[in-house]
């Protein structure tokens, strides 16, 4: 029996959103929530320009050369993503963030569960990563910890 070593490759593909959201949570009094989010607890809100980058892990197929096309990742990222979250008020057009807070973990999280449901091989997903703003950037790999 013989075995075939297939080369792994990892394709990012990055896109820009623009969102405005208020960090509060429910879990919190008024004053908790001011003491925990300062200035991004301001009732009127603020907006971001976010950059996400969407990494795939897989092997190179050996008949097409990918680890998937581009071209269907674009239509996933912008089922998963854009259409969702662009030029929206996260917490008032996004259902998810009616009882989560805003904050960029839980959108990272949010657009992982997405892709995971669009995608046609969610195995696939490696990696989503956020840049908040230029200075603050988070990253999801799937992973989770405890049992609740
Ligand atoms: N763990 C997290 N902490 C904070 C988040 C978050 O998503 N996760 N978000 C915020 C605010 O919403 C806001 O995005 C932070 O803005 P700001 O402090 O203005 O951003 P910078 O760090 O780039 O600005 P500087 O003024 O240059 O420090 C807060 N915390
Ligand atoms: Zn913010």
């Amino acid at each position: 029996m013989s075995s075939k070593a297939y080369p792994i490759a990892y394709l990012t593909r990055i896109e820009k959103f623009s969102a405005c959201h208020r960090l509060h949570s429910p879990h919190l009094n008024d004053a908790e929530n001011a003491a925990t989010y300062g200035k991004c607890n301001n009732f009127h809100g603020h907006g971001h320009n976010y950059t996400v980058e969407v990494t795939l892990k897989g092997p190179i197929n050996p008949v097409n050369g990918m680890v998937m096309n581009i071209t269907d990742l674009k239509v996933a990222i912008n089922t998963a993503i854009m259409s969702t979250m662009d030029h929206k008020n996260l917490d008032k057009d996004v259902p998810y963030f009616k009882d989560h807070v805003s904050t960029t973990e839980n959108v990272a999280f949010y657009i992982w569960q997405n892709l995971q449901n669009v995608l046609e091989n969610p195995s696939l997903l490696y990696e989503v990563k956020i840049y908040e703003t230029d200075k603050n950037v988070i990253t999801f790999r799937g992973e989770v910890t405890g049992t609740d």
